[in-house]
């Protein structure tokens, strides 16, 4: 570990994850991997790192494979440093314009189909997104944007990846999908959410409402089992606590629970087990496949990275990946910002449409927007 500030040296196209205990930072590519079969790439980067004792292996899966591939690769320099700090936030210009994809009205129209779908298809969840398009007089650094989310103690995993179409992925995602450390794994998934509020007394009542609701309670069921469905086969043990905790970030209080294991064989990788696991139903939906078949029905849009998975893997095996949400993509002049949540039979519309809403406070906030 080296205490040297990790952000200062952040450029664009470089990969930056921040957690609470490290961070870890990664820039050019000595070798780069890109594929649209996350388990043969988890592979051939593990066949690179073997001949790369010390070696990390940094980059992004997509959320479907079908439309852009997993990205990882090997770095020219990497470093693992302490817990990410600044001193003070950065200035991002507002943008020009802004424009809702779909208009709320449509996602509203989109998660009654998906209630309706549900009923017909026989299935118990599938997730819907929305985006915000933001068009700008200049270029947004991910730079600023990860300074204030630091800034903002945004927590989780901070977090920005270079994508193979030239554009960043940067963000700040509360949800571990997997982490390896020796034989140790762990996963904690997130499903269930309200937002937080300024006031206390509210902010409380969003809280137990949540972990009350029969609703959220489906919700993050339906996403733990199929959490512990994958990770079984690869664990000779498994520790899944009987009801989801409370977590929150500064935005939102989500049901979160946290999910560990002791692998059988060693030889597993985290990114091979973040292959298996991903697309998670907190943001696909359950059947898996169906769930993505609906979801390409009714989102107007590509998701791309967002809602796919982001993180490391060192030569040992070990290493972190995030559910990548609470995020954007950045171009030249533009920014994508994503939010989705999970529908179920049970979900109302209209605050469905509200949880969105909140969702993108994380990354409004540290660009400073009101909207
Ligand atoms: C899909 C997103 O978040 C996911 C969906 C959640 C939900 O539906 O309650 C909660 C946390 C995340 O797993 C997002 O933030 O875009």
């Amino acid at each position: 570990m080296d205490s040297g500030e990790p952000l200062t040296h952040y450029t664009p196209g470089d990969f930056f994850f921040a957690t609470g205990r490290h961070t870890v930072v990664g820039s050019g590519a000595r070798r780069a991997f890109t594929g649209t079969d996350a388990v043969a790439l988890s592979e051939a980067v593990s066949a690179a790192l073997a001949e790369a004792p010390g070696g990390l292996a940094v980059g992004v899966l997509p959320f479907d494979t079908g439309s852009a591939p997993g990205h990882v690769t090997l770095p020219e320099i990497s470093r693992i440093t302490g817990p990410a700090r600044v001193a003070t936030r950065l200035m991002i210009p507002a943008p020009v314009t802004v424009r809702a994809v779909p208009e709320p009205a449509r996602h509203v129209d989109a998660v009654e189909r998906a209630v309706r779908e549900l009923g017909k298809r026989g299935m118990r969840k599938v997730v819907l997104a929305r985006a915000l398009e933001l068009d700008f007089n200049t270029d947004v650094s991910p730079g600023a944007i990860l300074n204030n989310l630091v800034a903002d103690g945004a927590g989780g995993y901070i977090f920005a990846a270079g994508l193979p179409n030239g554009r960043t992925l940067t963000g700040a995602s509360p949800e571990l999908l997997l982490s390896r450390t020796g034989g140790r794994v762990v996963s904690h998934p997130h499903a269930g959410s309200a937002p937080r509020s300024a006031d206390p007394v509210s902010d409380r009542d969003n809280a137990e409402r949540l972990a009350r609701s029969r609703k959220d309670q489906i919700e993050h069921a339906v996403l733990t089992e199929a959490i512990v469905e994958t990770l079984r086969p690869f664990c000779r043990h498994l520790d899944v606590p009987s009801a989801p905790s409370l977590v929150s970030t500064p935005t939102m209080w989500h049901l979160g629970t946290v999910v560990t294991g002791e692998l059988l064989d060693r030889d597993i990788t985290a990114l091979r087990l973040a292959a298996a696991l991903h697309p998670t139903p907190a943001i696909c939906g359950s059947p898996t496949e169906q769930a993505r078949e609906l979801v390409g029905e009714l989102e107007p849009f590509d998701r791309g990275y967002y809602a796919g998975a982001v993180g490391w893997t060192d030569a040992d095996g070990d290493g972190e990946w995030a559910v990548s949400i609470r995020c954007a993509e950045t171009g030249p002049r533009s920014l994508r910002l994503y939010a989705g949540g999970g529908i179920v039979p049970e979900s109302d519309p209209k605050a469905e449409l509200d949880e969105t809403s909140a969702k993108f406070r994380t990354l409004l906030n540290a660009m400073g927007l009101e909207l």
